[in-house]
């Protein structure tokens, strides 16, 4: 089965959210975690204990595993684990993107059967131009994965670089269309990374027709009411995102948070 065809599963069983696994020092002082591996061990793999059989979706941020080398790592890949054996999906957030040779190198590491950290999805950034990501497309179609590119992101940082002129359009709709002109020879494993933080996002999705992440949501201000008149017709491929507003209120909040975003969801999105 393709990405696609995994994520459109699990979602219609489950609802429609991704749910961000990011054990920052302030989530795990929430959950009266120590700031140590332990603390993240306890933090990211309980996320997935309370609510993995019961959310579509989550998103491990690497940073924070990173934070506390490789026995962080270690734990990421433990937690990459239990949620593919609780049913759930994995977009692993390591936001990627190198020369093709390099990529080569990242898509060992994340894509494919014999990955050591190996993620039903991982983000991907496009700035050494969308070509140079060409290893990791080929790899995740081969391994039935998905991709998420970041055409528009959430922070306000973001626009002076993917708002600026490409020629006819911005650099965020120059990602847009040639991901979606490659999509349908790659399986729909291509989507795009959208922050529901803007009134208008200055992308043009109607050509596009694989997942788009909305990141956002919650702690940066974006919210699921707004996502109507944000992507219009685009709706019903976006998968919104939360991590702080779902995880951040520590472990006894986590299961009425989390279900009660993907009700709102369920009500406010076709
Ligand atoms: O790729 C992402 O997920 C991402 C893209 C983007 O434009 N903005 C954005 O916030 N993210 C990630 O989404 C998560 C947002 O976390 P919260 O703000 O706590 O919901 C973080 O892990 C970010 O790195």
């Amino acid at each position: 089965m393709t990405y696609a065809q995994r994520l459109a599963a699990v979602t219609a069983e489950r609802g429609r959210l991704c749910v961000g696994i990011d054990p920052m020092p302030a989530v795990l002082d929430a959950w009266g975690l120590p700031h140590t591996v332990d603390g993240l061990e306890r933090c990211a793999r309980g996320i997935v204990e309370e609510i993995g059989s019961s959310i579509a979706v989550f998103k491990p941020q690497s940073a924070f595993f990173e934070a506390f080398g490789s026995r962080g790592v270690a734990v990421l890949e433990r937690v990459l684990g239990d949620i593919r054996a609780a049913g759930a999906l994995s977009i692993l957030d390591v936001k990627r993107g190198d020369i093709g040779s390099s990529m080569a190198g990242y898509a060992a590491a994340f894509l494919g059967d014999d990955a050591p950290t190996r993620a039903d999805a991982i983000t991907l950034s496009p700035y050494l131009g969308v070509g140079s990501l060409k290893p990791a497309i080929d790899a995740a179609v081969a391994g039935g994965q998905g991709l998420y590119v970041l055409a528009r992101t959430s922070n306000p940082e973001g626009a002076e670089i993917q708002l600026a002129d490409a020629g006819e359009v911005t650099v965020a709709q120059h990602v847009v269309d040639t991901i979606a002109a490659l999509n349908p020879e790659a399986d729909h494993a291509v989507g795009l990374v959208v922050g529901g933080t803007h009134t208008d996002s200055g992308c043009d999705l109607t050509a596009f027709n694989a997942s788009v992440l909305v990141p956002g949501i919650g702690a940066q201000g974006g919210t699921i009411e707004a996502l109507s008149k944000l992507f219009g017709q685009s709706l019903p491929h976006v998968l919104p995102t939360a991590s702080r507003g779902v995880i951040g209120h520590g472990r006894d909040k986590l299961k009425a948070n989390a279900h009660a975003l993907v009700a709102e969801i369920a009500s406010l999105l076709p």
